[in-house]
């Protein structure tokens, strides 16, 4: 299993906002989420392991590899899954999008084979000469997790993967990581997907709140989201704090 690893690593904009408070911890496990609320800085953390996103303090590693000295070897470590696909898929359909991704590890001979099989095992092969276009939503997110992984990543990282899918590609989408022998780190409000992680993070305006087994951490961002939410709590609706006298 690989080893991801924050050493006091922080995210702050060049006006000082701060994204992510110093993060010190070491992923391990095989299935780790990432919950909290929007804007709460979950994609900045995933953006890290990535080096999609340097650290402006501390450091994050994957497998002992630096992100800020060696991003290039990072990236054909770790397989980024967007939230939104159109950032990913860039030809004109799934088969020759899953072809381009395997260009530098697959013989040309043997490429339409691989992306076949890549796309069976989604569900995916009625719809891979059909124009990206033509897809919904689902299947293009699906496709898009099916051209990350036709390489064959040590490292799995996904932002909110199932946003678009339905209940069924939902469920393919739980079983296809609970398959996987790659290590998986992904930002979800499915608190189902949540739970079933081996470890949770709640991030609450960018700092690390709770890091539990799913079921606990799940449990507790509930607690705190009712919390917050309770009549009288800061910021909760109706509540007089901070506001106008
Ligand atoms: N380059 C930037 N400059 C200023 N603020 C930024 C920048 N990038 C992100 N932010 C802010 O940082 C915060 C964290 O963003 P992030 O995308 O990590 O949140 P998130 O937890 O993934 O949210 P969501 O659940 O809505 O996807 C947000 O308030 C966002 O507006």
């Amino acid at each position: 299993m690989s080893t991801i690893a924050f050493d006091a690593a922080a995210v702050e904009t060049g006006t000082g906002q701060v994204l992510l408070h110093p993060l010190t911890l070491t992923l391990t496990q095989r299935r780790v989420a990432v919950i909290g609320a929007n804007g709460s800085g979950k994609s900045t953390l995933l953006r890290l392991v990535d080096a999609l996103q340097l650290p402006t303090a501390g450091r994050v590693h994957v497998d002992g590899l630096d992100t800020r000295a060696e991003p290039a070897a990072i990236r054909s470590r770790v397989g980024f899954v967007f939230t939104d696909p159109a950032a990913q898929l860039i030809m004109p359909t799934l088969r020759e999008d899953v072809a381009l991704s395997l260009r530098r590890s697959v013989p040309r001979r043997e490429r339409a084979a691989r992306a076949a099989g890549v796309l069976d095992r989604f569900g995916l092969t009625a719809l891979a000469d059909r124009s990206v276009f033509d897809l919904s939503a689902g299947e293009r997110q699906l496709g898009a997790l099916a051209v990350v992984l036709a390489v064959d990543p040590t490292v799995l990282v996904l932002d909110e993967p199932s946003t678009l899918l339905d209940l069924r590609n939902t469920l393919l989408l739980r079983r296809t990581l609970a398959d996987l022998d790659q290590q998986v780190l992904l930002s979800t409000h499915d608190l189902d997907l949540a739970a079933s992680c081996e470890r949770v993070l709640v991030l609450e305006d960018g700092a690390v709140i709770a890091d539990d087994a799913g079921p606990a951490a799940v449990a507790f961002y509930r607690r705190r989201c009712a919390e917050q939410l309770s009549p009288g709590a800061p910021g909760s609706p109706g509540s007089r704090s901070g506001g106008p006298g």
